[in-house]
């Protein structure tokens, strides 16, 4: 189980600054789909001043052993938060969370391209987003290998905030 925690400097966002939170199985494809993106060249480095201190507190006990990378591509800056099988526990009972209010939810099936791969109807099931009543959230079938539906889903994520802000 894995976990990305992002912060974007992006125009895709209006030159606003969002943070993102993005969890995914181990073998998922989150570090595929980054390359994908064509967010360049992944650099291992410590972050500075981030997360913020309630964050900090939030994450501290889950972040023992964690990596962290960041990628740039144009004025585009993520922190990739790798935290383990924090990631289950959030998304098991804390939806509610205060640490993640008002946030969207954007959800990769990736791996559509293999046999198997899951539906809307089961990943809906599996992830519980029908308890999901608060906020607003998708699901994007994605191939990563094929780089599809990802930028669809960044589409959509990018609408999804503007509409919550406006
Ligand atoms: N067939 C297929 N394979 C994929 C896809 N996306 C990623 N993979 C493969 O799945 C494997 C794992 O991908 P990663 O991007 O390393 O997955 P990750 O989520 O970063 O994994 P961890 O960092 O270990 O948690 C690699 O062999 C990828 O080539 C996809 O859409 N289709
Ligand atoms: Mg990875």
């Amino acid at each position: 189980m894995g976990i990305v925690f992002t912060r974007l400097f992006s125009s895709v966002f209006g030159n606003r600054e969002a943070r993102i939170l993005v969890l995914g199985l181990d073998n998922a494809g989150k570090t595929t789909i980054l390359y994908r993106l064509q967010m360049g060249e992944v650099v291992s480095t410590i972050p500075s001043g981030f997360p913020a201190p309630d964050s900090l507190i939030f994450f501290l006990p889950f972040a023992i052993g964690f990596n962290v990378e960041t990628v740039q591509y144009n004025n585009i800056k993520f922190q990739v938060w790798d935290l383990g099988a924090f990631a289950y526990w959030l998304l098991a009972f804390n939806w509610q969370e205060d640490e993640l209010k008002g946030a969207v939810v954007l959800v990769y099936a990736n791996k559509q391209d293999l046999p198997g791969a899951l539906d809307d109807a089961a990943i809906t099931e599996s992830l519980e987003l029908h308890k999901i009543k608060s906020r607003q959230w998708a699901i994007f079938k994605t191939s990563a290998i094929k780089g599809e539906g990802l930028f669809e889903g960044l589409d959509w994520l990018s609408n999804a905030l503007k509409s919550k802000s406006s």
